[in-house]
C-alpha cells in the first residue's frame, strides 16, 4: 500500500492481464458478526483485510468472541467463536469503528439488543454520518441508546436494554436514507426473536436494495430464513438461532471490480500483447456473485464495454469507443456507480447519473466531491441533490493534470485513477493513496501490475562521489514518492563481494569471468532492506569499506558494467523510481526528468563516513577513511568506462553544510518544479 501523502500516476497508455480482487467490504463485515453472534466456530476464507474489517474484528474480540489469529493473516482463513446470543457478565468497553459504517450500524443494533455498556466512537466523519433512524427503530424495541454529542449521530452510549414492554407490533425503520439500517435490524433482531416472530416494517421508499440482499442471503447461511414481502415487510420467524455454516467463503468485492471493469473498456490493449491477452480479467468475483454492485457490469456493457462472465471471474475489452453516454437510474449499484463518473470523462456526450442521493451520507459527500474533482479534470458538471450530469472535457486541450484530493474517501482515490488514460498525455496526482485501505489496500499496485505508461516511467537520478549522501537522500526520496529504488552501487559490492567468495583475484584478466559470474547469480532486495545472494544474507558484508574499495575497482572493468546494465534498468518500474549512484545520469538513465549531482567535501564524507561504520559497529579509522575515500573518488572519476561525472543536465547539491531534510527537500522541490499538476481546491 502507497503511504505516502500523494501518488503521481504517470500518464498510462493500455491495460492488459489479470486481477485478483481483495474480498467484499460487505460480505467480510456482515460474516463478521454474524459468525460471532453465533453457536460455534466459523472458519472465514478470503476475508477482506482492511480498515473496516480490523475495527469489526476489534469490537467483537471486546464483546468476547474467540478470534484465531487474531488479525487477518494473508493467504490463511480466521475462525471465529460466536458468542451464542450472550454476551459475558459486565461485558463493557469503548469500541472505536474508524469510518466503517457497516461496522458502526450493524454493531450498534446487536449490541443495543445484547446490553452491557459500550461507547460507540470514530472519527470526526463518522460523527456527521446519520444514524437517528437506526436509533429511533431500536428504542421501539426497549433498546437504551444515548447520543454522546449531536442529536442523530455517533458518538452513542449504549446501555442495558429493558424489552418488557415488546409487542408483536412490527418494528418500523426508513428505507430511504441508508439500507444499513434494515440491514443492522435484520442481523440483531434474530436475537429477539426466540419464541415470537419479529416484523420490521420499511417506511419511504427501500435505497439500495441489492445490500439488503446480500445480508438475506448471508442470513440464511447462518440459520436464520427471512421472510421478505416485496421490500416492504420482513419477517423473522420464531425460534430464531444464529447456527454457525462451519466454513464460509468471502467472494471479491464486486465494487472493486467496477475499477477493472472500466479500466478494460477504457485502455486499449498493447500491441505487443496477441489478441488471446486482450484485455482485464477480473477474478475472485463473476456472474453469480450475491453482490448487487456486479449490476455494474450491465451499465458497463451501456457504456460500450464488452464483458464476458463466468461463475467468479470476468473478461472485460474495449468495444465502443469513445464510450457511449449513458442516463441512468444507479439505485441499484450506489458504490460501483461512482465509476460510471469517471467513465463519463470518456464518452461521447453528456452522462447523467441518477438517484444517487445517498452518495451525500457516505464516507464524504460524493455528489459534491466528485464534481469538484471532476471539474480539474476539465469536465463540465452539474450536480443536484440526488444527482450528478457529466460532460467530458470537449477537447484533448481541455484535460487539466489535477491533483486529486480524495476526501478520505477510498472510491474517489480509485475512480480518478482511470483518469490517467486521458488522450492528452497527462499524469494524475492521487492525494492521501492510503485511503484505499478502506476496501482494497493494494489497489495502485493492482493497477500498475496490468497498466502500461505511455512513457517509461520517470527517474530521479543522484550521482555523486563516495559519502556524499546519495543513498540516504535517494531513500528518502524515493520513500516520500512512493517510488521504487536502485542502489547501483550495492550491485557493484555484491559483485566484488562475489568474486573474492569465488576466490577470482579483481584484475582485468578476470574480469569476464566475474562478469558471468554476476550473470550466474541471484541477487535479491527484499522488502525490508536486506540484500541476498544467492539467498545467503550479505546486507552488512557489502558495507565494509574494503567491500566499498573491491567494489570501485570491479567497476572499473566494462564487460561487469555491462553485465550490471540491464539489471539496473529492470529496477524502473510505475510510478517511478530514484536511482543512486555513479553513472546514473550520465549512462543507465540518460533520458531521466531529473539528475541530481551531489557533492560534500572530503573532510565532511570522511567524517560522516566514520559515523556511520561506527554506528553499525563496524570497525573506522579517520584517516584511513579520508585517504581511502579519496582514493576511491579517484579511481571512480578517471576510470575509461561510464566515469563518475555530472550529467550536462545535472543539478549540483552540495550535502557539506545542510541538514539531511533540507537535501531531501530540494530535490523534490526540484521535482516538483516538473510536475504539470494545478494544486488542490
Ligand atoms: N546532510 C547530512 N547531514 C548529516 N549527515 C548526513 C547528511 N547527508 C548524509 N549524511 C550521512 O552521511 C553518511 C553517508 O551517507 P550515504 O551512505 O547516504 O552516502 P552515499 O553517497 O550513498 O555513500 P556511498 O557512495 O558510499 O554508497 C550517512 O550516515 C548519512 O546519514
Ligand atoms: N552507478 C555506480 C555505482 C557504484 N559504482 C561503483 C563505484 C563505487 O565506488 C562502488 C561502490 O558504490 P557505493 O555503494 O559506495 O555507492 O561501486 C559505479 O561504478 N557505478
Amino acid at each position: 500500500m502507497y503511504t505516502t501523502a500523494f501518488l503521481d500516476l504517470p500518464h498510462l497508455a493500455s491495460a492488459c492481464g489479470s486481477v485478483q480482487l481483495p474480498g467484499s467490504k460487505s460480505i467480510s463485515n456482515r460474516v463478521l458478526l454474524l459468525a460471532a453472534l453465533s453457536q460455534g466456530t466459523t472458519t472465514v476464507h478470503d476475508l477482506l483485510d482492511s480498515d473496516d474489517t480490523r475495527v469489526m474484528l476489534q469490537a467483537l474480540q471486546h464483546m468476547g468472541c474467540v478470534v484465531e489469529p487474531s488479525a487477518v493473516v494473508a493467504g490463511q482463513p480466521l475462525r471465529i467463536t460466536g458468542i451464542d446470543g450472550f454476551l459475558p457478565n459486565n461485558a463493557r468497553g469503548q469500541l472505536f469503528l474508524g469510518n466503517a459504517g457497516t461496522a458502526m450500524r450493524p454493531l450498534t443494533a446487536a449490541l443495543a439488543v445484547l446490553g452491557g455498556s459500550f461507547e460507540m466512537t470514530g472519527i470526526p466523519r463518522m460523527y456527521e454520518r446519520p444514524i437517528g433512524d437506526l436509533v429511533d427503530a431500536l428504542r421501539q424495541l426497549g433498546c437504551k441508546i444515548d447520543y454522546l454529542k449531536n442529536e442523530g449521530f455517533p458518538p452513542l452510549h449504549i446501555g442495558q436494554p429493558d424489552f418488557s414492554q415488546l409487542s408483536d407490533a412490527p418494528i418500523q425503520v426508513r428505507g430511504d436514507v441508508s439500507s444499513q439500517f434494515l440491514t443492522s435490524l435484520l442481523m440483531a433482531l434474530p436475537l429477539l426473536a426466540t419464541n415470537r416472530a419479529i416484523t420490521i416494517e420499511v417506511v419511504g421508499e427501500l435505497i439500495s436494495k441489492p445490500y439488503i440482499h446480500i445480508t438475506l442471503e448471508l442470513l440464511a447461511r447462518f440459520g436464520i430464513t427471512v421472510r421478505n414481502d416485496n421490500w416492504q415487510r420482513f419477517v423473522i420467524p420464531a425460534g430464531s438461532r444464529y447456527q454457525s455454516p462451519s466454513d464460509i467463503h468471502v467472494e471479491a468485492d464486486a465494487s472493486s471490480a467496477s475499477y477493472f471493469i472500466a479500466l478494460g473498456a477504457i485502455a486499449a490493449c498493447d500491441s505487443s500483447h496477441n489478441a488471446s491477452q486482450n484485455g482485464i480479467q477480473v477474478l475472485g468475483v463473476g456472474k453469480d456473485s450475491i453482490q448487487g454492485d456486479i449490476r455494474f457490469v450491465e451499465a458497463a456493457q451501456a457504456m460500450g464495454a464488452v464483458v464476458e462472465s463466468g461463475p467468479n471471474w470476468l473478461h472485460i475489452s474495449r468495444g465502443a469507443w469513445p464510450l457511449k453516454a449513458i442516463d441512468l437510474d444507479c439505485n441499484h449499484i450506489p458504490d460501483a456507480a461512482m465509476t460510471l463518473a469517471a467513465m463519463a470523462l470518456y464518452a461521447d456526450g453528456t452522462t447523467t447519473l441518477r438517484n444517487i442521493a445517498s452518495w451525500r451520507v457516505k464516507e464524504t459527500d460524493r455528489i459534491a466531491a466528485m464534481a469538484c474533482e471532476l471539474r480539474k479534470l476539465g469536465a463540465t458538471v452539474e450536480e443536484g441533490q440526488d444527482f450528478i450530469r457529466i460532460t467530458p472535457p470537449a477537447s484533448r486541450a481541455d484535460w487539466k493534470a489535477a491533483s486529486i484530493h480524495t476526501y478520505d474517501d477510498h472510491r474517489v482515490a480509485m475512480c480518478f485513477s482511470l483518469a490517467a488514460f486521458n488522450p492528452t498525455g497527462l499524469p494524475v496526482r492521487i492525494e492521501d493513496p492510503k485511503c484505499v485501505a478502506k476496501t482494497f489496500p493494494d489497489y495502485f499496485e493492482a493497477l500498475f501490475s496490468v497498466s502500461q505508461a505511455s512513457q517509461p516511467a520517470p527517474v530521479i537520478c543522484i550521482d555523486g562521489p563516495t559519502a556524499s549522501g546519495k543513498g540516504t537522500i535517494a531513500a528518502l526520496v524515493a520513500e516520500k514518492l512512493g517510488f521504487a529504488l536502485l542502489d547501483s552501487g550495492a550491485l557493484y559490492r555484491i559483485t566484488g563481494l562475489a568474486a573474492s567468495r569465488a576466490g577470482l583475484d579483481i584484475t582485468e584478466a578476470n574480469a569476464p569471468a566475474i562478469a558471468d559470474l554476476v550473470r550466474s547469480k541471484a541477487i535479491t532486495f527484499t522488502p525490508n532492506h536486506r540484500v541476498l545472494l544467492d539467498g545467503d544474507d550479505i546486507s552488512l558484508a557489502i558495507r565494509t569499506e574494503e567491500a566499498g574499495m573491491n567494489a570501485s575497482r570491479v567497476a572499473v572493468f566494462p564487460a561487469v558494467r555491462e553485465a550490471l546494465l540491464q539489471v539496473q534498468r529492470d529496477f524502473r518500474r510505475l510510478p517511478g523510481l530514484v536511482g543512486d549512484g555513479r553513472d546514473m545520469g550520465t549512462v543507465i538513465f540518460p533520458e531521466a526528468p531529473l539528475k541530481v549531482y551531489l557533492t560534500a567535501s572530503a573532510e565532511c564524507r570522511a567524517e560522516r563516513r566514520y559515523k556511520q561504520l561506527i554506528s553499525k559497529g563496524l570497525s573506522a579509522n579517520m584517516a584511513d577513511l579520508l585517504a581511502d575515500l579519496q582514493a576511491r573518488d579517484a579511481r571512480d572519476m578517471h576510470r575509461a568506462a561510464a566515469p563518475l561525472k555530472p550529467a550536462e543536465d545535472a543539478l549540483y547539491l552540495d550535502n557539506s553544510s545542510g541538514t539531511i531534510d533540507e537535501a531531501v527537500q530540494q530535490v523534490l522541490t526540484w521535482w516538483e518544479q516538473r510536475q504539470p499538476f494545478t494544486t488542490s481546491a
